[in-house]
């Protein structure tokens, strides 16, 4: 049962808001495609294909590159391996995130994940940046049949975590995943968002991670 009375937990994304993460998603996207003898994507280009979990970007990948879509199975589990067993190789935690997740448990809020990246890779990054500890619940991209911009995986997050809660993420996923929750969401600048910022709703926007503590206790507040 949900304690209404205690102050919201806070659940992040991932990918784009605590983790700059795309130069390794970018490295085991390009070594697949090496070994297909195909020349290798761009970071931003790459960066653009994130935010709606490693299969789906694997298709993107695949269609920019012309590979038969037919191939789609075997080239997602092989970008999935290589990339869970090199994910926190050139990926680091956006200025500021560890200080504000300390803030923010030091004021008593409860702290939860909910990505669209596989769990497999999920824990692996979170346990090589020794952040996994930091965490009360987390809800990855195969935890659910569901993934974001679903509300399920959000709803899970929330309830694993026993209040209610405020959603901080990157991109217009994150913001059309809150919505549908039914979720006050704030917007990280700094991330991979694939859209004019005005074609999405936010209850509040920060560019570095030492403005959200204050966002949250005024959006915890009611103000
Ligand atoms: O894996 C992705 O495509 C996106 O992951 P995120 O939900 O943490 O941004
Ligand atoms: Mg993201």
């Amino acid at each position: 049962m949900a304690d209404l009375t205690a102050l919201p937990s806070v659940i992040f994304d991932l990918d784009g808001t605590l983790l700059d993460s795309v130069p390794d998603i970018q490295a085991a996207v390009n070594r697949m495609l090496a070994e297909e003898g195909l020349a290798p994507l761009s970071r931003s280009t790459v960066q653009g294909f994130v935010g709606n979990g490693l299969p789906v970007l694997v298709a993107r990948v695949m269609k920019e590159c012309g590979i038969d879509e037919s191939r789609h199975a075997e080239l997602a589990a092989r970008v999935s391996a290589d990339y869970s067993a090199h994910a926190a190789v050139e990926t680091v935690v956006f200025p500021g995130v560890i200080e504000a997740l300390e803030t923010l448990r030091n004021k008593g809020h409860r702290l939860g994940i909910c990505t669209n990246k596989p769990n497999g890779a999920t824990n692996a990054v979170l346990r090589s940046l020794d952040l996994l500890d930091r965490f009360d619940a987390i809800i990855a991209g195969d935890s659910l049949p569901q993934k974001k911009p679903a509300p399920e995986p959000l709803l899970a997050a929330r309830d694993a975590l026993g209040t209610k809660a405020i959603f901080v993420g990157d991109s217009e996923v994150d913001a059309a995943t809150a919505q549908a929750a039914g979720m006050a969401f704030v917007l990280y600048t700094e991330g991979y968002l694939r859209v004019p910022k005005d074609e999405i709703s936010f209850a509040a926007e920060f560019f570095h991670f030492d403005e959200l503590p204050a966002i949250i206790q005024d959006l915890s507040a009611g103000r």
